[in-house]
């Protein structure tokens, strides 16, 4: 599980909801085609097959999309979500079942997190490194996780990145990020990225602001957003 925070009761529009066994099995497959895919990812951007197979394979691929049927309308909450706070199994930062995802695993740390993940050929900006967008994002998802750890969980309204060093690819890293103040529904948060290996050299660190919305807005925004139980009458936000 990558959440850091305790699990809340899960909040969403459907109305039919698992178990917990039930969730867990769910989770468990999500995470184990998620690792499948992203295997089928990064095989995509390394092979050096010839057209013929390539174009076996995306015939292959097209016949085992069609086997994933159903569709989750935009803005519904998975049902093995929990959010906010919680597990965001398709988030392409953390999300174990997303083929986009690295995925970085977050642990809570005092007053802040860590993150550690690798990044591979699909995450390439310059040949050998990480692409500057990915580690904006695996900033933005840690410092927002921060905030989250801090009880304020809120979007970034600002992001300065600095770019120190390339980040290489295939080598574990480092992503920390901590609350650096509040003033009111505003978040300070800073963070950095280093490899595991050489953890005194900043590679990439980033500044941010986040902005807790006030319920009324977070309602308005996240319209699966409702009190635990289904009901339509309150929401989860602001208690
Ligand atoms: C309790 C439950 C809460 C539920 C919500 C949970 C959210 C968590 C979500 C997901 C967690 C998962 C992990 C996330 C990690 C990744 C984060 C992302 O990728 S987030 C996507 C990218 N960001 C956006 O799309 C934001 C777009 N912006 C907005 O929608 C609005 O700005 C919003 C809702 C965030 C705030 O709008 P306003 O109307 O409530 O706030 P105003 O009044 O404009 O500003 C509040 C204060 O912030 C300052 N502010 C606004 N923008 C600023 C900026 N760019 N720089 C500095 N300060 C800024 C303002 O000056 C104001 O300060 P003064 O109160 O006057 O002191």
């Amino acid at each position: 599980m990558n959440s850091p925070l305790p699990h809340h009761s899960a909040t969403r529009t459907t109305a039919e909801q698992p178990d917990e066994e039930g969730v867990h099995r769910q989770r468990t497959a999500i995470a184990a085609l998620g690792h499948e895919v992203r295997a089928l990812v990064d095989a995509t951007v390394r092979t050096t097959a010839a057209p013929d197979a390539l174009l076996r394979v995306a015939e292959g691929v097209r016949g085992l999309a069609a086997q994933l049927t159903g569709r989750r309308a935009r803005a519904e909450i998975p049902v093995v979500d929990e959010f906010p706070g919680g597990a965001r199994m398709y988030s392409p930062v953390t999300g174990t079942g997303s083929p986009l995802a690295p995925p970085l695993k977050v642990t809570r740390l005092d007053g802040g997190v860590a993150g550690t993940c690798a990044l591979g050929l699909a995450h390439e900006g310059p040949p050998g490194y990480g692409h500057g967008g990915i580690s904006a994002m695996l900033l933005d998802e840690s410092m927002g996780w921060a905030c989250a750890t801090a009880g304020m969980p809120g979007m970034t309204v600002s992001l300065q990145m600095r770019y120190q060093r390339p980040v290489p690819l295939e080598a574990r890293l480092r992503v920390l990020a901590h609350v650096t103040g509040t003033e009111g529904r505003k978040v300070y948060v800073a963070g950095s990225i280093t490899t595991e290996e050489d953890p005194s050299t900043v590679l990439a660190a980033a500044e941010g602001v986040f902005v807790s919305p006030d319920p009324e807005h977070a309602r308005a925004l996240f319209p699966g957003l409702r009190a635990p139980g289904g009901s339509d009458g309150g929401t989860a936000v602001g208690r």
